[in-house]
C-alpha cells in the first residue's frame, strides 16, 4: 500500500487533522495523524495491517511474536499479529520507564517485530526496543503505520517497515 492510499484511509477516518498540536515529544505541528481513529473501524485496520504485515513477511520471513508500545500500539500491535498468525504483547510504563508486565515474558533470543502506530522522534520505539534486547527478545525489524521521521510535508511517509538497527534513527 503506498503512501498515498494510506494518508487517504486516514482522510477517510477523519483522522487527518490540522492546526496545532502538541506532540508527545515535545514537538509542535500543524498536522496530527489520529491514528486511534484510523483503527477504531476493525476492516480498515484489518486493510491497513494486512498490507504491511506482508512487507514484513517479504522482507524477514515469519517471525512469531509482535511487540508495542502501550497505549498507541496496542491495537495495531495486536492486528499486525493476527495478520502475521503471531503473539501480540505490549510493553507499558511503569514510572516513566517501559516494562513487561501482566505475565509478558520473551524466549531468550526469540524474534521479535516492534511495531508503532506512529513514529515522530523515534524515542518510544527506541526505547521499546530496549526493553525487549534487555528482556532476551531479538529485535528482527520494525514496523509503523505512520512515520513522521523523515519530514515529508508534516505527514511523513506510512506503512514504514525498517531494520532495527537502521531507519528512522532508531
Ligand atoms: O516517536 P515519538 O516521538 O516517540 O512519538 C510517537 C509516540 O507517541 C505516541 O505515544 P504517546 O507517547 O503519546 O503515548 P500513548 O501511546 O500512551 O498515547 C505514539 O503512540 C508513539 O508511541
Ligand atoms: O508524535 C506524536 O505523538 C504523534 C503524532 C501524530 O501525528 N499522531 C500521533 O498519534 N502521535
Amino acid at each position: 500500500m503506498d503512501r498515498d492510499t494510506v494518508l487517504q484511509e486516514f482522510r477517510n477516518a477523519g483522522a487527518l487533522l490540522e492546526g496545532h498540536f502538541l506532540l508527545s515529544s515535545g514537538l509542535h505541528s500543524p498536522v496530527y495523524l489520529q491514528c486511534a481513529r484510523v483503527l477504531m473501524d476493525p476492516v480498515r485496520a484489518a486493510r491497513l495491517c494486512a498490507a504491511l504485515a506482508q512487507r514484513v513477511r517479504d522482507h524477514y520471513g515469519e517471525i512469531p511474536l509482535v511487540v508495542s508500545p502501550a497505549m498507541g500500539g496496542v491495537i495495531v500491535g495486536y492486528e499486525m499479529a493476527r495478520q502475521m498468525r503471531a503473539d501480540s504483547v505490549f510493553v507499558e510504563r511503569v514510572a516513566g520507564k517501559f516494562a513487561f508486565r501482566r505475565g509478558f515474558a520473551m524466549k531468550p533470543g526469540q524474534r521479535v517485530l516492534m511495531v508503532e502506530d506512529v513514529v515522530t522522534t523515534g524515542l518510544s520505539s527506541r526505547e521499546c526496543i530496549a526493553t525487549i534486547r534487555a528482556s532476551g527478545g531479538h529485535v528482527v525489524a520494525a514496523a509503523c503505520l505512520i512515520d513522521r521521521s523523515g519530514g515529508g510535508g508534516g505527514c511523513g511517509g506510512a506503512s514504514h517497515l525498517f531494520g532495527a538497527d537502521h531507519g528512522t534513527g532508531l
